[in-house]
């Protein structure tokens, strides 16, 4: 059944802390995929990364994602994901993406040192490079898109909150 919500966007955009308050609010399960990654691999994140490269941490990425089997809950990926086709594909059959979406600006002054953070830069490539690369995924994906530019994190639960009613009271 297609009534999970699934967050995607930037890192630092707030998927995993919006995700869990959102979870909380309509009574849904929370799991964010990355623990996940984690709990397989018996490895952090970033000493996966380090260990398999960019490549190798996008294959178990879409792996663990994509076997993701669940009902009435906030999934909340690393904002990755979006390069995994068969993850999102799962992912779009299973709920509905909501696109977390923040100008360059913002995000740049929450993820002050992006390498350090485990953000999957390809050699070469810039944060901006990376953030122009990932919005164009973004908006593919999307079939809800709340932007917090502006908006304090109570203000971004609000209005997530406010779409995934009015996408439900629509579909009825
Ligand atoms: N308006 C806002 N919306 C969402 N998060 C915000 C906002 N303002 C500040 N934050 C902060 O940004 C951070 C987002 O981190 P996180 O949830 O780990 O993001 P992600 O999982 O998308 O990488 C949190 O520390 C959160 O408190
Ligand atoms: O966007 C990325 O390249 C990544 C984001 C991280 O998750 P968050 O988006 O939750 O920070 C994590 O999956 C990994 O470090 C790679
Ligand atoms: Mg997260």
């Amino acid at each position: 059944m297609k009534n999970n919500l699934v967050f995607i966007g930037m890192p630092g955009v707030g998927k995993s802390t919006v995700g869990v308050v959102v979870a909380k609010q309509l009574g849904m399960h929370f799991i964010d995929t990355d623990l996940l990654i984690q709990e397989q691999e018996k490895r952090l994140l970033r000493e996966i990364i380090v260990d398999e490269g960019e490549e190798g941490f996008l294959k178990i990425e879409n792996q663990v994602n994509r076997n993701v089997n669940v009902e009435n809950a906030v999934i909340s990926p690393g904002g990755s994901v979006v390069y995994c086709d068969e993850a999102m594909k799962h992912f779009r059959e299973i709920g509905t993406i909501v696109y977390l979406k923040a100008s360059y600006q913002v995000i740049k002054k929450r993820i002050q040192n992006p390498k350090k953070r485990g953000v999957l830069l390809k050699e070469g490539q810039s944060f901006r490079d990376l953030y122009n690369e990932r919005i164009r995924l973004f908006e593919k994906y999307a079939d809800i898109t709340v932007c917090e530019d502006g908006c304090r994190i109570e203000e971004t639960i609000e209005n997530v909150l406010s779409a995934v009613e009015s996408m439900r009271n629509a579909s009825e």
